[in-house]
């Protein structure tokens, strides 16, 4: 039998993770912006004629590159980037829902440090999508070391995924600052409750906040080194320039980004998000020392 053709689009991190897992059971074709001595390694334009795609580039490049370099042509589509972007406050499946019809696409959330899953590691995730058929379609592509499960809520996983990214950052901060474990505990937790009023809003559903996609994730990347995001708040503490900060780190830390964004759109709708308002002011160059005193006495 005709095996499906797949691909990945964009070879840092987590493309490249994804690759090797969606290899084990399949010839699964990468492609990036930059030529890698990977298997498989291909140019973009084969890459797009395939059926199945999994796509990795950070989220505030990707309206561009869909706009310079993506053709629909009835492709199913795997998104893995996690953020909103800064420029319009959109969410990611608003920004593909002018390029791609619902039924074609769906979206990956939960806890999944890249770092593991290129060891086999064994990691649960979610495919989030309008048309579970994709899901029955996308889910058998992963190897045995990947948990799958399905969920229709797209908006909460959006939310989820984004939303983490800057707690994560929030909690790197408490611990550059040394604030004790007691601290980052209640900034997880209020963290959750933040993220889930800010989904709600946007009408992203309770469940997605309590399982992997919004607690699950938020533990890990708000709890390790292994976090860019996280490694970004350390920097902050540590009076580091935020230049310095993702100069050093070398790869995406989509927190930073996505905290302008979530900034406008609490303002626009009025929501309540005490943590990524600090966390902003904070990345545009507010002591954290001082942040911790206001926020302790609001
Ligand atoms: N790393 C992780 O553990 C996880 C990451 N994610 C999410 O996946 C997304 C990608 O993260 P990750 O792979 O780790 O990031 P990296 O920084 O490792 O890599 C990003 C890659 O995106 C490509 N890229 C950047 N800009 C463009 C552009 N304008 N057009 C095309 N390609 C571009 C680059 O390819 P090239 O090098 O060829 O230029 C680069 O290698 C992020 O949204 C992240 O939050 C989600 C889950 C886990
Ligand atoms: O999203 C991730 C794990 O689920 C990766 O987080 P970082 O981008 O902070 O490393």
């Amino acid at each position: 039998m005709k095996q499906p053709s797949i691909a990945v689009i964009g070879a840092g991190k987590w493309g490249q993770a994804l690759h090797f897992a969606l290899s084990q059971k399949h010839e699964v074709y990468i492609t990036s912006r930059s030529p890698r001595d990977i298997k498989n390694f291909t140019d973009l334009k084969t890459a797009l004629a395939c059926d199945y795609l999994i796509i990795a580039i950070p989220a505030q490049q990707i309206r561009n590159w869909l706009q310079e370099h993506f053709t629909f042509n009835h492709q199913k589509i795997l998104v893995a980037s996690k953020g909103i972007e800064a420029t319009s406050g959109q969410f990611l499946n608003e920004i593909y829902s002018e390029f791609v019809p619902e039924d074609n696409i769906g979206f990956i959330s939960g806890p999944t440090f890249a770092a593991e899953v290129i060891q086999g590691l064994p990691t649960a995730l979610v495919i989030n999508t309008s048309n579970e058929s994709l899901y029955h379609q996308f889910a058998p592509f992963f190897p045995d070391f990947i948990k799958t499960y399905f969920s229709e809520d797209v908006i909460g996983a959006e939310v989820a995924g984004a939303y983490k990214n800057v707690l994560a950052i929030a909690s790197g901060i408490c611990d550059g600052l040394k604030l004790g474990n007691n601290a980052r505990a209640s900034l997880i937790a209020r963290g959750l409750v933040e993220m889930h009023r800010f989904g709600e809003y946007f009408g992203a559903q309770k469940e997605t906040f309590i399982g992997l996609s919004g607690a699950g994730d938020l533990f890990l990347t708000a709890s390790s080194t292994m976090s860019r995001n996280y490694r970004v708040g350390l920097g902050l503490a540590q009076g580091k320039a935020l230049e310095t900060i993702l100069e050093e780190l070398g790869e995406v830390a989509e927190g930073v980004k996505t905290c302008e964004a979530i900034s406008e759109l609490t303002k626009t709708h009025d929501i309540y998000t005490p943590i990524a308002t600090e966390v902003k002011l904070i990345l545009e160059g507010k002591c954290p020392k001082i942040s911790l005193r206001d926020f302790l006495n609001n």
